[in-house]
């Protein structure tokens, strides 16, 4: 059992579960020896949490009831007291057997009286419509009676793929098996599944997601100078103090040299941020005609007007690789897609939900899937933001939580921009996830209350912990 989650840990949808366990079975691996290894799994998380206290074991029709049957019995094996409420009647194969094999007390669930320790194995990946009427009252009556609660694989009521809210109670932890899906990590499954505990139930996983991981950062060459270090230039822009900002966390997010491409005017610091007055397009293409910039970062603060567009054509035309925010993503709108298609260098678009939305439009699907389609359809790579942060368009698509609702302040997305920038011309593509991680780690670091500006100060300590 692990107890803090590995750095890449596998993320897998519902279907991609249901695959890895069929290759399982394939190889004669029997249903009823996986349901044995994820009872006791979750009879290993409980009894560190349950001590002596008596323990409520909800068991739903599915393969989560059959996990659930498992844990009800080998905690009472230990000598627990167990009750069991039970959801449905007769099951189907290893689920059924599980069952029989239960010989303790068991109840309806509907008539099930709390326990200090409630053990949620309702339903698990295979929910597959919302938990409404006497199931969703019971589960929430015994869930918010309980000293203590635990899931199986997910808390009961989660959309596995989407973290969407289907009738869940929050619980204090959750035992994912196998892997992790990705309602541990988005949505309402962020604050629904409490502490995530991953149990490798040895079934063999190769990802086409993972949770993001600290990277690994090496210094400065040391035949490094200030253009190899990395180049980054950031347009300035109507709003200059968004574009500032991503302009000093560029700098401290270890770029050699950071252009602010604007007024030209250095009333405001940090004294090493180099200035130069582009006062249009034309001027801005020029500028951008050197071969030593490595990212261009345009949007924040850029503004919504003809002028500011005129400069996003411009950047659009540089053959640098380009991190668009803010306004960028705004004034393109719908033809987002069809605009970065076509453009032949590294494009990174760092929208938040409402300029994801404006790019690519609303549907039911979940964030994962938005994300990797939307990626695809513009060859770029994308950084969508919020609390659950995914990152399509590499090689393999990225989840990253902040650690930290701190963050949702007015520009810490422009401190992102920037440094994804740096990261950019330091290190290429990779330093996207690499940029997400340290701006995560430099909330952390910044503690409560902070304002975006106080943010930037962390960073080369985030760093220090990767070298
Ligand atoms: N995939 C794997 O690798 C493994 C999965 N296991 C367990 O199996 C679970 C998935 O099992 P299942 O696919 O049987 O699915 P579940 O046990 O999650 O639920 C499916 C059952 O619930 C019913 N159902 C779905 N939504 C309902 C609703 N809203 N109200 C009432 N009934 C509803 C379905 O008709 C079906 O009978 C996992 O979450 C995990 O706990 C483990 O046993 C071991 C390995
Ligand atoms: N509740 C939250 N928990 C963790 N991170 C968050 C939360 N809300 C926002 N963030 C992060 O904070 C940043 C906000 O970016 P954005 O919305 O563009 O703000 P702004 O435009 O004001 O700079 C993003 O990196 C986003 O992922
Ligand atoms: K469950």
């Amino acid at each position: 059992m692990t107890l803090r989650i590995p750095p890449g840990t596998p993320v897998l949808t519902a279907q991609a579960m249901r695959d890895a366990e069929q290759a399982c079975f394939d190889k004669g691996v029997a249903q009823g020896e996986l349901m044995e290894r994820a009872g006791a799994a979750v009879a290993q998380a409980a009894l560190r949490f349950a001590m002596d206290r008596s323990i409520l074991v909800l068991a739903g029709p599915g393969n989560n009831g059959g996990d659930a049957y498992v844990a009800a019995r080998l905690l009472a094996e230990r000598g627990h007291d167990v009750t069991v409420a039970a959801l449905g009647g007769k099951r189907d194969g290893a689920a059924e057997e599980m069952r029989q094999r239960w010989t303790g007390n068991t109840v309806p669930l509907e008539q099930a009286e709390p326990r200090a320790v409630l053990i949620d194995g309702l339903f698990g990946t295979g929910m597959s419509r919302p938990i409404e009427g006497a199931v969703k009252a019971a589960l929430h009556r015994l869930v918010a009676a309980a000293q203590f609660s635990l899931a199986i694989d997910l808390p009961s009521g989660l959309d596995t793929d989407s973290g969407g809210d289907m009738g869940a109670a929050r619980v204090d932890v959750t035992v994912a098996l196998g892997s992790l899906k990705p309602a541990h990590l988005l949505g309402y499954g962020l604050e629904r599944c409490g502490h995530v505990l991953l149990a490798d139930i040895g079934i063999p996983i190769s990802p086409e997601v993972v949770k993001l991981a600290r990277p690994r950062l090496t210094p400065p060459a040391p035949d490094a100078h200030k253009y190899s270090r990395g180049m980054v230039v950031v347009v300035e822009g109507e709003m200059p103090g968004a574009s500032r900002l991503a302009a000093r966390a560029a700098l401290h997010g270890g770029a050699g040299y950071v252009l602010l491409a604007g007024t030209g005017s250095a009333d405001a610091g940090p004294d090493a941020l180099v200035h130069a007055r582009v006062d249009d397009a034309k001027a801005l293409h020029d500028l951008l005609d050197d071969a030593r910039v490595g990212a261009v970062v345009i949007g924040p603060g850029l503004g919504r007007s003809e002028a500011a567009r005129a400069k996003l054509e411009a950047v659009l035309a540089a053959p640098h690789p380009t991190v668009f925010d803010g306004d960028a993503l705004t004034l393109l709108g719908e033809g987002a897609t069809q605009c970065f298609a076509k453009r032949d260098a590294v494009s990174i678009l760092t929208p938040h939900a409402g300029e994801f939305a404006r790019m690519f439009g609303k549907n039911g699907r979940g964030k994962i899937e938005r994300t990797r389609d939307a990626a695809a359809d513009c060859g770029a790579v994308i950084v969508h933001k919020g609390p659950d942060t995914v990152i399509g368009g590499l090689t393999q698509l990225t989840v990253a939580n902040a650690g930290t609702a701190w963050l949702s302040t007015a520009g810490t997305g422009d401190i992102l921009a920037g440094l994804v920038g740096a990261r950019l011309a330091v290190e290429g593509r990779c330093g996207v996830c690499h940029a997400v991680w340290l701006h995560g780690r430099a909330a952390e670091l910044a503690g409560a209350a902070f304002a975006a500006d106080r943010l930037i100060r962390h960073i080369p300590q985030a760093i220090e912990e990767c070298l």
